[in-house]
């Protein structure tokens, strides 16, 4: 497997930033999450207080999936919601006007048959769909590293964010994410099974089921995390993990959203060990799956809204206590100064 050297936030910058904070005028402590949230800012900025996070900007990866038959929405929402998110009129687009970030929207594989979109759009397509995961592979051999890659190449065409959002959109999608944290991280189907999009009792029931047959069928294949991808994965995922590392490697924080990122993060830190020290848990959403990630990659989510839309909304919502954690450490009196 090819290497991704990431390199690590600046430790120096948090040795001066949390002196600093104990230094503000507070108790020690006082302010909490914000506070680590502010030292970490500054690991990753490398400067004490870390610089304005004034341009943010989401991708949202858009892909269908083999499995769309698990949720309890219609495929053709995929293709439908990509004319939405250029509309401006999705949720992750009207949640992200509330902070000033944009949100671009790039089709891996969504599966149409065609009308009128921006290249910039499609310029990055891997294929239409993907492979039943139950019964056969998500993706061709090579397919995986070319989405990775594709991945990669659009976090480079965002490298001026200073900070970045994986957003998604794919029906049928949590079916994936389950098959391939149960896969990565040894974990029974029933435990990772969400509800999606919102199935219940038996529809609930044959999810499970195909993803413990995705999970047999690929099973002694998953080791490597690109024929895990391959396996059980999409164009969208393997694209997301790519975004996740060549963030990590040019040394820009990324929000995580809800189970997709978290799913893409998993593979991604396989991939580039250490890039999860780029990342922030932007929120807690309700699938199970998610919450498995986060736990593996050490990150606690911030929010805790019982958001459960994807598309990047839910790490939108996390960008103005960021913003706050920022304000403390830079505008904050001294206890020093005091009189
Ligand atoms: O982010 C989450 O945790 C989340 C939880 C449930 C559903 N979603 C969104 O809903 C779609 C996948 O749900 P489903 O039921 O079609 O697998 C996909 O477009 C996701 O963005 C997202
Ligand atoms: C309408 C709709 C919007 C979405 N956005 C993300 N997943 C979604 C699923 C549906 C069904």
């Amino acid at each position: 497997m090819p290497s991704f050297p990431v390199p690590a936030p600046d430790p120096a910058a948090r040795a001066t930033a949390l002196d600093r904070l104990d230094g503000l005028v507070k108790p020690v402590g006082s302010l909490g999450r914000l506070e680590e949230l502010a030292a970490w800012l500054s690991a990753a900025h490398g400067v004490v207080p870390p610089r304005p996070l004034d341009d943010v900007r989401v991708v949202v990866f858009a892909g269908d999936h083999g499995v769309s038959a698990q949720s309890a929405y219609p495929r053709e929402i995929t293709a439908a919601m990509v004319r939405v998110f250029l509309a401006g009129r999705s949720g992750v687009t009207v949640l992200a006007a509330q902070v000033g970030a944009k949100v671009r929207v790039a089709d891996l594989a969504v599966d149409w048959d065609g009308f009128q979109v921006p290249d910039e759009v499609t310029a990055h397509k891997i294929r239409r769909g993907s492979g039943a995961i139950d019964v056969e592979d998500a993706l061709a051999p090579g397919e995986a590293q070319a989405a990775f890659e594709a991945g990669r190449a659009i976090a480079a065409e965002e490298a001026g964010a200073h900070v970045l959002i994986p957003g998604d959109m794919g029906i049928g999608n949590t079916t994936v994410c389950a098959a391939v944290v149960a896969a990565s991280l040894g974990l029974p189907s029933a435990e990772v099974v969400g509800t999606g999009t919102g199935v219940s009792g038996e529809a609930l029931e044959r999810k499970t089921a195909v993803v413990a047959a995705a999970v047999r069928r690929a099973s002694g294949r998953v080791a490597d995390p690109f024929e895990r991808l391959t396996a059980l994965g999409s164009a969208c995922l393997a694209a997301t993990a790519g975004f996740l590392v060549e963030a990590a490697m040019r040394r820009i924080p990324v929000v995580l959203d809800g189970i997709f990122s978290a799913t893409a993060a998993v593979v991604a830190e396989e991939i580039a060990p250490g890039a999860r020290q780029w990342w922030l848990a932007g929120h807690r959403s309700t699938e199970p799956a998610q919450a498995f990630a986060m736990k593996a990659l050490g990150l606690t989510p911030i929010l805790d809204l019982g958001l459960r839309l994807g598309e990047g909304s839910g790490a939108v919502q996390a960008i103005p206590t960021l913003r706050a954690a920022r304000a403390i450490i830079a505008d904050m009196g001294l206890l020093a100064d005091l009189t």
